[in-house]
């Protein structure tokens, strides 16, 4: 396989961390340059707590995207900066696989006409753990036998986007097969706001923020004397990893945006 040259926005913060780790352990991969909003000239292997990783830090995205040879930019930064380094990297001829989560629906449509226009191979991934993946298919399979369903996703208290991506993602999925409608007591009320959580088309979306927590859902389903509860638990960063190698190998192959990661799986 040939050398994979991959930009990484955000290296110091908690993905972009893992992403470098499991940079440096693929062979076929290498680190061409990451885009920081400090340390600009700066080698990586110099940042204290970064891997032993040689590639120049960026804090101007655009030059950095202008300039280094790359094939691939993992982005793992903010909602808002995200986007901004996705655009530019298709304008620059560069692949994104992102995993920043928190985008609108129009700026994920003007990102798939982008590289659709560019023919440019882009994985946009809410969530890359195999095992979250998995759960919202067969939380998609479930929505067909069972139409009331709640979300409730669990994530540490320094997130940003509420409701995480992955709860978007799984609403979307049940949303192709289940009819909207109203879950509940007709004449409920919220006494406190928010009780109910966000409406998805009637089907309800919970977010809790606690330290100590990584990230966690659970899809609840509810039928005629019984429930279904299906249930991930990311319990360490390293979970994602191995779906953002796979995203970085599929990009370079694709000429469009794939959005969900369980497009790209067998
Ligand atoms: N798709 C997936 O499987 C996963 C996605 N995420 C998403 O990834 C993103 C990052 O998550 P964490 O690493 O937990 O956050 P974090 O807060 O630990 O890291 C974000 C990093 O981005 C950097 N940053 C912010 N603006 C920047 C800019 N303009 N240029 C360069 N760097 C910039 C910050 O300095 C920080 O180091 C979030 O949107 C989160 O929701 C997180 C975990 C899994
Ligand atoms: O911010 C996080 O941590 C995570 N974000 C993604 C999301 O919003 O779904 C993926 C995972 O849940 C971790």
């Amino acid at each position: 396989m040939e050398t994979i040259k991959v930009i990484v926005a955000g290296p110091r913060g908690k993905m972009g961390s893992e992403a470098l780790n499991m940079i440096q352990r693929e062979q076929h991969l290498s680190l061409a340059a990451c885009i920081d909003r400090e340390n600009d000239g700066i080698n990586v292997k110099d940042i204290h707590g970064l891997p032993d990783l040689d590639a120049l830090i960026y804090t101007d995205a655009e030059a950095c995207l202008n300039e280094v040879e790359a094939d691939v930019l993992i982005d793992l930064t903010t909602p808002d900066n995200g986007y901004i380094h996705t655009k530019l990297a298709l304008n620059n001829g560069v692949r994104p696989v992102v995993g920043t989560t928190g985008f609108t629906q129009e700026q994920l449509q003007e990102l798939t006409s982008l590289a659709e226009e560019k023919q440019l191979g882009t994985v946009i991934a809410p969530n890359f753990a195999i095992g979250a993946v998995l759960m919202m298919q067969f939380s998609k399979w479930a929505a067909k036998h069972f139409p009331d369903v709640e979300i409730i996703e669990k994530h540490h208290d320094q997130k940003l986007d509420a409701p995480s991506g992955t709860a978007v993602k799984t609403a979307e999925l049940i949303k192709e097969v289940r009819n909207p409608h109203h879950q509940g007591h007709k004449d409920e009320k919220e006494t406190l706001p928010g009780a109910r959580g966000a409406d998805e088309e009637g089907m309800r979306i919970h977010s809790m923020r606690l330290p100590g927590l990584v990230a966690h859902q659970e899809v609840v389903f509810g039928g005629l004397g019984e429930t279904l509860t299906i249930k991930h638990d990311s319990i360490h960063r390293e979970s994602f990893m191995s779906g953002v190698k796979l995203a970085v190998e599929k990009a370079v192959e694709l000429d469009t945006l794939v959005y969900g990661l369980e497009h790209l799986l067998d």
